[in-house]
């Protein structure tokens, strides 16, 4: 086991609870996952499922292109069902042709009602579309995606011609009056809370009769690579678009998408290569792309930082655990969705973590800053909040239940946790479906 904080943890421990299944209390989620130790260096060669983000942004695409096509190998799970089932429910057909997505585009129509669950995508990305279809769209989701932010795109929409009807809230649910037209135009708004109002306005902004000219004033923007991604594959399908600082302009045209093959989703690498890394093993990921907007990209650097060695092959990407696990002191506004297994990684480190610029997490699926604090803590870690990040310093840990706050990345951090320190149980492991089909059964696989 490597040099860090919190390997307490022996062989007998793994066996026992491998053993046993480990006693474990019930909460509202059912009984707790007991979270597997790694007895030793975690060795895996795993092929993951497809990217969230790629895969909801092939699917909006392909529903406002001029024909039909396929999306391969996309995810299959909560956040990109929803996503067809929003674009279904606006009169999209789309039907499973065995792992692939076949999607031949109609004209958009109400009345329709869409079911976002707490999937950011589907809450920013389909509102504008729901603008184009003729007819009402009405949209509502988890108790949570009530408090996710909403409002600036939506100000933005009205700006651009939308009707919609919120209450005055500035949050779901909502009503869209779709006409099945949207001006479209110069609109101004302050992206910091999520970039994901900008690459909503951007996927449709084709499809507005004036296009579509968003500025940002405000804080800064996070999740570049994301508004990379949206502007890449609006290019990949024909779409003209020009990027300034804080500017992003698309032209009014035909979206012409072809068949599109989903990566895999690197982000869910995360903790799957944090596995190797805290317990000084290997693991490869098929498929890792040469060129990718993907922000799991960065894990290359990061992971690298923190004690890791990283390598390509023909069989992809491979993270080497050194015996180090060493903290960090990052910026991670770009690449925010990594913070949950970063910040695992850096509760097991031997020496201290800051990590910053990522005050807008707190409005993620859970406050993830407060949510990370809270748990590290109560398995005798030592995290401190900051208005936008955290301080994790080396303490060594001990078992408990993790709460995940029905936060997918909190559960997955739980686990990797959970690979050092013995009796960790992570509360609602089946929350992890919001965009990882199985996540216990290629947990299992890789520390078979
Ligand atoms: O556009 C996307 O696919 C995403 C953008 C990011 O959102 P924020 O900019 O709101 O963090 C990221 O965190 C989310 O998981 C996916
Ligand atoms: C923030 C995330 O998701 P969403 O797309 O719901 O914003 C995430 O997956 O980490």
């Amino acid at each position: 086991m490597p040099d860090s904080a919190s390997s307490q943890t022996t062989q007998s421990d793994t066996n026992s609870q491998a053993a046993t299944g480990a006693p474990h209390e019930t909460g509202a989620h059912g009984p707790h996952w007991p979270a597997p130790v790694a007895g030793r260096p975690v060795r895996a060669r795993l092929s993951l499922p497809g990217s969230k983000s790629v895969t909801n942004r092939a699917l909006i695409l392909a529903a406002l292109s001029e024909t039909p096509s396929v999306v391969r190998r996309p995810l299959a799970s909560r956040d990109s069902e929803l996503m067809v089932g929003a674009l279904r429910a606006l009169g999209v057909e789309v039907s499973r042709v065995g792992e692939d997505l076949a999607v031949t585009p109609a004209a958009l129509r109400g009345p329709a009602s869409v079911d976002v669950g707490n999937a950011g995508t589907v809450m920013r990305f389909v509102p504008p579309l729901a603008a184009l279809a003729a007819g009402d769209v009405h949209f509502d989701g988890d108790p949570r995606a009530r408090e996710r932010p909403v409002g600036e795109l939506l100000a933005a929409l009205r700006v651009l011609g939308a009707d919609i009807d919120d209450g005055g809230r500035g949050a779901l649910p909502m009503t869209i009056h779709g006409t099945g037209a949207v001006r479209g135009g110069e609109v101004t708004l302050d992206a910091s809370g999520s970039s994901q109002f900008v690459s909503a306005l951007l996927l449709s902004g084709a499809r507005f009769s004036e296009g579509v000219h968003v500025r940002h004033s405000g804080p800064p923007v996070p999740s570049q690579p994301h508004l990379d991604m949206t502007v890449e594959m609006l290019r990949a399908a024909g779409v003209s678009v020009s990027t300034g600082e804080n500017s992003w302009r698309v032209e009014p045209g035909p979206v012409q998408v072809s068949d599109i093959t989903v990566e895999p989703d690197l982000s869910n690498a995360a903790p799957f290569l944090a596995a190797a890394l805290v317990s000084g093993g290997e693991v490869t990921v098929e498929g890792w792309p040469e060129h990718t907007t993907q922000p799991g990209d960065e894990l290359r650097s990061l992971f690298t930082r923190m004690g890791g060695e990283v390598s390509w092959s023909e069989e992809g990407l491979t993270l080497r655990g050194t015996g180090k696990v060493l903290g960090i002191e990052v910026d991670l506004r770009d690449v925010g969705e990594l913070t949950p297994t970063i910040a695992a990684v850096a509760a097991l480190a031997s020496t201290p973590s800051r990590l910053t610029g990522i005050a807008h997490l707190r409005r993620h699926e859970t406050d993830r800053i407060a949510a990370l604090a809270a748990e590290i803590n109560r398995l005798g870690g030592d995290a401190e909040e900051l208005p936008d990040g955290l301080v994790i310093r080396p303490r060594p840990l001990h078992g408990g239940v993790f709460h995940s706050y029905d936060d997918h990345r909190m559960a997955t951090s739980g686990a990797v946790i959970g690979l050092a320190v013995s009796g960790v149980e992570v509360e609602n492991i089946a929350t992890t479906r919001k965009t990882l089909p199985d996540f216990p059964g290629l947990w299992a696989e890789a520390l078979a």
